[in-house]
């Protein structure tokens, strides 16, 4: 039997159109195409997003049910998903996003620039939403400006869980994460499990089950099918070919054939095990990219989401990327130039990273640090940088952490979302 056609379109699907009037295409992405429609009944403005690979449609279906109703996340309203097709997410419409925004405010004039109380407004939208995933052990893996879309008034959300990962261990600790380990099958797609309990149009069902009730039914669901995921484990491969502003593009199928081609990299080489399993070390923006990530580990967790954190926070600062690398190794190479060498000294474990001893840098004698990338900041705001771009990923502060941080609580306070400056276009 032939394999059933794929639609590419949502303009040809009736569960859809009936439900929403599709207006324009508004933008298209490494996975998806987005839409802005209206909903028919009510009027109100949705994002249609149509996901064309499937682990990237559950992936993020499965991050945004959990986080629903989180304040600094992007809401779905429901989502469409048969087996031939491609996912559709209803998503609340949000106009730009804080790329737009940054670019906006260094466009404002000579030595403008967001006051403290705006920097530390957006911060703490932005810490706030990153929290929500770390405490549900959610791994974002590809945080970046253009990521954090912003609403009208000025409300910032976390968007595009594409590549997020969820941890699905009873005992982790998201204040101690960078010790904790998890078998590799730990680390499995919720969508797998919930398509058995719910399937196609899902928000109606969806108001009627709590999610205690969710992981209760999930957690059964698990232990029916204990061998599932022996095939979908991710593996490390190497993205020298992807742009430095695209998210990598790796796919289910590179992983599976690098599975195949080489013995599992860096099993058992940690002590403690694996936090996620066996995973990819192409994910994210190559600027935000952590460098355990730029050194193939395949073996992190939730802290490289805090080094992507530092960087765009660094970026509100300065107004522009921290580490705007052309390659890989042009970006540890430009790490190492600001923060120095990278050693056992200053990173335990590192030599144990699968490409440590294949690429070697020279010795920077003198690294400029981060106050010679900021050089215009105060002591604390790179402190807080600090706090987040360092190698060893033990050392970075948590999402928890950084909430309680006294420098939200100082002089200048964080101004009122109503006071933010918000473009009214979106960076194309
Ligand atoms: N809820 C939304 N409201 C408005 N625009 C959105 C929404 N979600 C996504 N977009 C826009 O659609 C475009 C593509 O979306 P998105 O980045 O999520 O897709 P992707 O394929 O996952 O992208 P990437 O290549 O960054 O992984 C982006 O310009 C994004 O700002």
């Amino acid at each position: 039997m032939d394999p059933p056609t794929k639609s590419w379109s949502i303009h040809t699907r009736p569960e859809i159109t009936t439900k929403y009037e599709i207006l324009e295409l508004i933008g298209s992405g490494s996975y998806a195409d987005v839409y802005r429609g209206r909903r028919t009944s009510d009027g109100i403005t949705v994002a249609l997003k149509e996901i064309h690979d499937h682990q990237s449609a559950s992936r993020e279906i499965d991050a945004l049910r959990i986080l629903r109703g989180s304040e600094n996340v992007v809401f779905m309203h429901e989502f469409f998903w048969r087996e031939d097709e491609d996912a559709v997410l209803v998503l609340e419409f949000l106009r730009t996003d804080l790329a737009a925004v940054i670019k906006e405010v260094s466009g404002a004039g000579e030595g403008e620039g967001f006051s403290v109380g705006e920097v530390k407004r957006w911060m703490k939208m932005i810490v706030s939403g990153v929290h929500c995933c770390h405490v549900n052990r959610i791994v974002h893996r590809d945080l970046k400006p253009q990521n954090f879309l912003v609403s009208d008034d000025g409300v910032l959300k976390l968007a595009d869980f594409g590549q997020a990962r969820i941890l699905m261990e009873s005992g982790f600790d998201a204040s101690n994460h960078a010790s904790s380990s998890q078998h590799p099958h730990d680390a499995i797609s919720l969508s797998h499990y919930s398509n058995q309990i719910e399937f196609g149009n899902q928000e109606d069902d969806e108001e009627k089950i709590s999610h205690d009730e969710y992981f209760r039914v999930l957690d059964e669901l698990k232990i029916q099918s204990h061998t599932y995921d022996t095939d979908d484990k991710d593996t490390n491969t190497h993205d020298g070919n992807t742009s430095c502003l695209a998210t990598c593009t790796t796919t289910d199928d590179d992983e599976d054939d690098y599975l195949w081609k080489n013995s599992l990299p860096y099993e058992g080489d940690e002590e403690g095990g694996n936090e996620l399993g066996f995973l990819t070390s192409c994910v994210g923006t190559r600027w935000y990219r952590a460098p355990e990530l730029l050194f193939g580990s395949t073996n992190y967790g939730l802290e490289v989401d805090l080094w992507s954190l530092g960087c765009v926070f660094a970026e509100l600062f300065t107004l522009k990327p921290l580490f705007q690398g052309t390659t890989d190794i042009d970006q540890i190479s430009r790490i190492i130039s600001v923060l120095g060498d990278i050693n056992e000294d200053v990173w335990h474990g590192c030599s144990k990273l699968p490409d440590y001893a294949a690429i070697s840098f020279n010795k920077v004698e003198n690294p400029i640090g981060l106050e010679g990338c900021m050089v215009n900041q105060l002591d604390d705001e790179v402190s807080f940088v600090r706090r987040l771009v360092c190698y060893d990923p033990a050392r970075r502060a948590t999402a928890m952490e950084l909430l309680h941080e006294k420098y939200f609580c100082e002089e200048p306070l964080p101004v009122p979302v109503s006071q933010l400056r918000i473009p009214v276009t979106k960076n194309e």
